[in-house]
């Protein structure tokens, strides 16, 4: 459903209480009847069937997005829309194949003895029962002498005893073992997956929301998790004990088990037909948790942002709204499965009571003993266990690998850019070659960003790129960074193409400062020590922190380099987080450096220390500064003036103020009223 949609869009006034607007029964229920997919009619039943339609509807949506997303955007091969055929095989290569194997194939041997002793358990009861009715009869006719009862007992008894006790045993094994080998599956599951998400392209990243991609992380990864678990666990003892039953069924009494098996047909027809509308449902399950997962995520990330604008009734009822939407199709799967165990309880009663009233028959006229019947009742509660199980694990089955298709692909996803391929030169001078570079973006190929750039710098020089907002100046340094690659046009770094370079390799050799640096909330030492591919000793964190104006401030902090910035650095001033981040680059010893606005958040006192520490970040490398402060262009190389992707002026400071009614004179001007260029 469209947010557009949301019935009580910005409803509240921020001075009214939260608790007048919303209660857990009008989350729960009242909202629900309000809502025009949810009427409250007096008929659940018909509620449900639009609820279903609705479902099914935007299932098949959410999926032909999917593969059209696919299709569209990547054109790769192997990513299909998701079968069950090329589900199984993902099974088959990358779920199993991430399940320790020692303790899948333990668990399959020892619910092989389970079930293998769950056949036994029934013959040896019926024995029992046979030999209890025997020397009844004995007792009966020639008195207690003429019975041994704990001789004739004893036997049958201790094999039971054993048997049951072993099965026990059994059982609580294979549930440890299988729980095990699930946990662990999915454990990895998430990681490779988490793995693949940091390697993805970052146009990737424009088109994907983070906490949707946290959720199918985390939420989707836990269904694949239990199928492994229970499929593994029930698959084989369910197959055997359905063929096992079946056939000690007709073993022991043929006609009998033609009528205990007769309502199976239509048993596996409800069940198939549920198994596949239950995965529809787990489609848009899982779309509307991760849904509702990106606005927690956004919601949370940016509370100082939502409080400033009195924005917290609306985010509540914004992600209820989208809570909600999970909670309803919850209950349309409920009560989907709810309504197939009835149908088949009913049905399975109804074939019992017919059974019961056959055989009892059979053993009046003496063609079933009363063991072979107490034997043949096991096998049947055997055979309808074992048809539950696999009827549990065909709807677990259908819905995880509906429901996870977007899972799956995500993990199968191959980056644009391989991260591992490709030159890695021994030497490195950091000399930078333009050539034509032209660039739209994917989501925008209409609108040319950047067009026939040609740029040369070598060591030591300092490019500098002002321009007006929105002239593309930021999107160089991406291409620059190998954020995307140009739509025309080259890159060459020490006359090699940027495209014929290890990428992490490339990125190695650069060091990036940007105008809002993301710190992690790791101690300040990890912070720094990021920078460096190896990790580094705790003498040249301090030495970058040293050249980066950094250390003094991190010794006045109680915890100094172990202190924890917060999320998002709040925990530290603008000024000071840059300088963490110019030590963080510094260590890394780029040959190659592109600083995205570094110093205009800053006041000019800050500005003079964080510009101190990048003088010394850029001696003797390849600087490139995109820079909205004239002041900290006036030294470089050379300063090119870019207009709507194009570069109109370029030279040095003294060449291009000197020139008529140029570009860059007009900003000098502006910049007396105004000290930002933008
Ligand atoms: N990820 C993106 N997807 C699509 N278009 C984008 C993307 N990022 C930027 N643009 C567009 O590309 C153009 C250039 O943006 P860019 O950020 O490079 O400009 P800029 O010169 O750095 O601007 P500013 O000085 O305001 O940061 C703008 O029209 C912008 O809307």
């Amino acid at each position: 459903m469209d947010d557009a949609r949301i019935p009580f869009q910005r409803s509240l006034r921020p001075e009214e209480p939260a608790e007048s607007q919303m209660s857990w029964q009008q989350l729960d229920g009242e909202r629900l009847s309000q809502d025009p997919d949810w009427p409250a009619s007096a008929c659940w039943a018909l509620s449900y069937v639009k609820m279903h339609n609705m479902l099914l509807q935007e299932a098949r949506q959410i999926q032909s997005e999917g593969q059209q997303a696919q299709e569209e955007q990547h054109g790769r091969t192997g990513l299909e829309a998701v079968t069950i055929a090329s589900s199984l095989k993902l099974l088959k290569n990358e779920v199993f194949s991430l399940c320790p194997m020692h303790f899948l194939i333990s668990g399959i041997v020892v619910s092989f003895v389970l079930t293998t002793l769950s056949f036994m358990v029934p013959w040896v009861q019926g024995q029992l029962v046979d030999v209890a009715v025997s020397e009844a009869a004995k007792y009966a006719k020639d008195g207690p002498e003429a019975v041994d009862i704990g001789a004739a007992l004893f036997e049958p008894i201790l094999l039971l005893s054993v048997l049951m006790f072993s099965s026990y045993l059994c059982e609580i094994m294979v549930g440890i073992l299988f729980a095990i080998c699930g946990h662990t599956t999915v454990t990895r599951l998430r990681i490779k997956l988490f793995q693949n998400l940091t390697e993805q392209e970052i146009a990737f990243y424009d088109s994907h929301v983070s906490g949707e991609l946290s959720s199918r992380l985390i939420n989707d990864s836990q269904a694949l998790s239990s199928l492994t678990q229970f499929t593994t666990q029930t698959v084989l003892g369910a197959v055997v004990k359905f063929a096992g039953s079946l056939l000690a069924m007709f073993a022991t009494h043929p006609k009998l088990a033609l009528l205990a098996t007769i309502i199976t047909p239509i048993n596996m027809v409800l069940v198939k037909r549920t198994g596949k509308t239950v995965g529809f449902y787990g489609v848009v399950q899982n779309h509307a948790m991760a849904k509702a997962n990106a606005v927690a995520v956004e919601v949370l990330g940016s509370v100082r942002t939502v409080q400033s604008n009195v924005g917290e009734q609306y985010e509540a009822e914004f992600f209820m709204h989208r809570l909600n939407r999970y909670l309803r199709i919850i209950k349309a799967t409920v009560y989907l499965e709810t309504v197939l165990r009835f149908t088949q309880y009913g049905l399975s009663k109804v074939r019992n009571i017919v059974v019961l009233a056959v055989a009892m028959n059979q053993v009046i006229t003496g063609q079933l003993t009363i063991g072979s019947y107490t034997a043949f009742a096991q096998y049947v509660t055997l055979y309808e266990d074992g048809f539950k199980n696999l009827a549990d694990i065909w709807i677990n089955f259908k819905q995880t690998i509906t429901s996870t298709g977007k899972f799956i692909q995500l993990l199968l996803r191959q980056p644009d850019f391989a991260f591992d391929q490709g030159l890695q030169p021994t030497n490195c001078l950091g000399r930078l070659h333009l050539k034509d570079v032209s660039f739209a973006y994917a989501s925008r190929p209409d609108h040319q960003v950047l067009s026939s750039i040609n740029l040369e710098a070598n060591p030591g020089d300092v490019v500098a790129l002002v321009g007006e907002s929105g002239a593309g100046k930021s999107t160089l340094g991406r291409l620059l960074l190998r954020h995307y690659d140009p739509t025309s046009g080259h890159i060459f770094f020490d006359a090699l193409d940027y495209r014929s370079l290890n990428l992490r390799w490339l990125r190695a050799q650069i060091g990036f400062v940007e105008q809002e640096p993301v710190l992690f909330d790791r101690t300040l030492e990890e912070n720094i020590a990021y920078g460096s591919a190896k990790g580094a000793p705790m003498k040249d964190i301090q030495e970058a922190a040293s050249r980066a104006n950094a250390h003094n401030f991190i010794s006045t902090l109680q915890n100094g380099y172990n202190t924890h910035p917060g999320e998002r650095a709040a925990r530290i001033s603008g000024g000071q987080k840059q300088r963490v981040a110019i030590a963080r680059a510094i260590i890394r010893n780029p040959k190659l450096l592109v600083l995205d606005e570094a110093t205009s958040a800053l006041d000019s006192e800050n500005e003079h220390i964080v510009q101190q520490a990048l003088d010394e970040l850029m001696n003797g490398r390849t600087t490139f500064v995109i820079a909205h402060r004239l002041s900290t262009v006036i030294g470089a190389t050379k300063i090119m003036v870019l207009d709507k992707g194009y570069v109109i002026e370029e030279g040095s400071h003294s060449e291009l103020v000197a020139r008529e009614n140029s570009r860059y004179g007009s900003f000098m001007k502006h910049q007396l009223v105004s000290p930002l260029l933008s």
